[in-house]
């Protein structure tokens, strides 16, 4: 029988865990016991692994089970892949629901039935990425820098992306604009078996019409006029990896039901050949528009939606889930203050406040661009609300659009001037900068 690779077992009961040693033995290439948790972080990283068998009650007399959450916290964090299952001495399901809820797989119940636990164990073991290989246990940080966020709605997708990342299953990705929608999809592949190469965008907003079917599925030399060589299209490129296709709402009707044939024969032919090659790919499509209103009034293909979505990701907009606006600001200030060599900034209360009411309709893209031009500017030790100019949508902007940095500056300058009526301490303290430095720009720029 083929083992089913690593497996970790934490518990504080070395009963427990010699008597786990024995009986998966026959099961998995490597069984590694915890009695303390404490070791745990420096122990994943030792090695590969395809499951977590994790007791939920260490402290002895306090048996909350927070100490099991915690540490499942602190695994999902580093390997959000690694399938994580939950050991309890008590049948306490609230508490095991919590945890599948924070992303655990499973959970077994002390006393435990064997042939169960055996089971749960190698269903969660298989569900590692990349059947047990390293994608198992490569640290979310080296994936990419996506921040999930505390709401429950982000959370929520979270549990939904680990547990189809490994799959083929075709993705579509909803949001709106600036949600963060390639950047899932870059998560995805990340945490997929076909992460070794690299993933494949195409803007599908950006391809002309006539340039359709070579950019996708690649041409001859002699195809047409400008063919001078063989080239492959994004689906060959993609062969083995992931093809994102951006903005797929935005593909012509007629141009569809091309792009339905190639994921339905899992093959292309090349413009000005007859040879179909095929390609293995996994799709993952974006678009901030509703297609399944689209279908209805035929606009876009039904069948292929059907096709596209066999998983759908909906990414909420950023004023949905106001909780992770300051966390996220947070990161991009630590970012861009490494970026542009600035001390580390921090937001002051009115500043978080202005930030936390603002409707984001360009959300985290927004969010970001706001952070980066304010961070810029700052001058003191907090990024203060004047060095946000916010604008809403459908409203004029607080000020008109500078077309560089020093444009930006002075505008902002001139503006919060004519607002606080020329008092010069009320203008910097809003600004974030001093006297001195307000008194200097002004010169500098002749105000
Ligand atoms: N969860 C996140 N954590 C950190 N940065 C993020 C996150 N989501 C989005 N971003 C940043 O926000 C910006 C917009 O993200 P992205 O391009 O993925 O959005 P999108 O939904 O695909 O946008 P569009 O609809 O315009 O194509 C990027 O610079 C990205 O780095």
């Amino acid at each position: 029988m083929k083992k089913s690779g690593n497996i970790l077992i934490v518990d504080d009961n070395r009963g427990v865990l010699t008597a786990l040693q024995l009986l998966l033995k026959p099961y998995f290439d490597k069984i590694t016991v915890l009695s303390s948790p404490v070791t745990l972080p420096a122990t994943l990283r030792e090695d590969t692994w395809q499951a977590v068998l994790l007791d939920m009650n260490f402290t002895s007399g306090i048996n909350t089970g927070n100490e099991g959450l915690y540490w499942l916290h602190e695994i999902k964090k580093q390997y959000p892949a690694l399938p994580v299952v939950l050991f309890t001495a008590y049948a306490d399901i609230d508490l095991a629901v919590r945890g599948i809820k924070e992303g655990a797989t499973d959970f077994i119940v002390k006393p435990w039935d064997n042939g169960k636990l055996v089971e749960t164990l190698l269903n969660a073991a298989q569900n590692a990425p990349a059947s047990g290989k390293k994608t198992a246990t490569t640290p979310a940080s080296t994936a990419s820098s996506m921040y999930w966020g505390e709401s429950p709605a982000m959370q929520q997708l979270r549990m939904l992306v680990e547990k189809v990342a490994a799959t083929d299953a075709n993705i579509l990705i909803t949001g709106e604009n600036g949600t963060g929608k390639e950047m899932l999809a870059r998560e995805i592949h990340a945490l997929s078996a076909r992460h070794r190469k690299e993933m494949v965008s195409v803007d599908m907003g950006a391809i002309t019409e006539s340039l359709f079917e070579s950019e996708l599925f690649g041409h001859v030399k002699g195809a047409f006029t400008d063919a001078h060589a063989d080239r492959p299209g994004k689906f060959e490129v993609a062969d083995h990896s992931t093809l994102f296709l951006d903005e797929i709402g935005n593909l012509p009707y007629h141009l569809q039901a091309k792009l339905l044939t190639a994921i339905q024969r899992r093959s292309i032919v090349r413009v000005g050949s007859n040879m179909p090659v095929p390609v293995d790919i996994r799709l993952i499509c974006a678009t901030n528009r509703n297609l399944s209103e689209m279908a209805d009034k035929g606009e876009f293909r039904e069948d292929l939606l059907y096709r596209i979505n066999t998983i759908h990701l909906e990414i909420p907009a950023l004023r949905e889930r106001q909780e992770d606006i300051i966390p996220l600001a947070e990161r991009f200030i630590t970012r861009f203050c490494k970026q542009y060599g600035k001390p580390a900034l921090r937001l002051d209360n009115a500043a978080r406040e202005k930030l936390m009411l603002h409707p984001w309709s360009g959300n985290i893209r927004e969010l970001e661009h706001a952070i980066e031009k304010a961070v810029i500017i700052c001058d003191g030790a907090f990024l203060s609300a004047g060095l946000f100019q916010l604008q809403r949508r459908n409203e004029a902007p607080e000020m008109p659009a500078a077309s560089t940095l020093e444009d930006m500056e002075k505008q902002m300058i001139r503006h919060t001037l004519d607002k606080c009526g020329g008092n010069l301490s009320a203008v910097a303290s809003q600004l974030g900068i001093t006297r001195q430095t307000l008194y200097n720009k002004m010169k500098k720029y002749g105000l």
